[in-house]
């Protein structure tokens, strides 16, 4: 479902309210959420209004699991790491248990031994099919989303959950949950606005199957468990 908004405001409400909604119903179900958050910039503001009343006060937060979809593998001090940013904007003002947060980050641990960790460690927390009850994602200009880049392996990548790769383009590792992962969780919430995002969002849901070129096609295309979040301007040719 592609949901279109006239300004970000109104846009970072509702997906508020359905990471609200994910959360409670999770919660009253098994006693747990487990969640996969997104970096970028295009979280910041979702992010600030669920660490704000009255916002905060509607999720259980000693009950939540958080997991990141994607990481830039820099220490968790690093500007470009999309943990500190999610530390900054919400998680040090909402009361998750520090064990009940996984960076993608390990002091010592190469970027695959990392990601073998990572899989163990979801194994552990999240339910027996491995299936995250929410994961909110971002997309890039150029169609990727989570680390899924154009043209890389890790686009085929169906044996684990968790890759670690070297990505020329940003002379960079990025850890990454894979595409079998990604696509059994519970919900998918992507947010993608601004100008920039017009074409990769036409391509991605409108344009000729080519994965390779707009990783972000791999998502699931079913009705209900994926929603787009998305402002009139990326929505601009669709
Ligand atoms: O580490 C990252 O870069 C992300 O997790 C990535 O997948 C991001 O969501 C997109 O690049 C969109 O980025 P913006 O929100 O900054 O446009």
């Amino acid at each position: 479902m592609v949901r279109k908004f006239d300004d970000l405001q109104q846009l970072n409400t509702e997906a508020a309210k359905l990471f609200i909604t994910a959360a409670k119903a999770a919660i009253a179900a098994k006693g747990r959420f487990t969640v996969a958050l997104t970096g970028g910039t295009s979280p910041v503001g979702l992010y600030r209004l669920l660490a704000s009343s009255p916002y905060r006060d509607e999720v259980q937060w000693e009950q939540v699991y958080i997991f990141w979809g994607d990481e830039r593998w820099v220490p968790l001090d690093d500007e470009r790491s999309n943990a500190r940013m999610t530390f900054e904007t919400l998680l040090s003002h909402v009361p998750v248990p520090q064990h009940q947060i996984f960076p993608m980050w390990g002091d010592g641990a190469s970027p695959d031994e990392f990601a073998r960790k990572y899989e163990q460690s979801l194994h552990l927390h999240l339910d027996p099919e491995g299936r995250f009850d929410l994961i909110l994602l971002g997309m890039g200009a150029d169609g990727h989303t989570a680390s899924w880049f154009p043209h890389t392996g890790v686009l085929h990548e169906y044996d684990k959950w968790v890759a670690a790769y070297y990505l020329h383009a940003q002379d960079m590792y990025r850890i990454t949950l894979t595409v079998p992962l990604i696509n059994q969780a519970k919900q998918i919430a992507v947010i993608a606005y601004g100008a920039n995002k017009a074409d990769a969002l036409y391509e991605v849901l409108q344009g000729e199957r080519n994965a390779e070129q707009y990783p972000a096609q791999l998502l699931p295309t079913a009705d209900g468990r994926i929603t787009w979040f998305v402002d009139e301007a990326a929505a601009a040719r669709i």
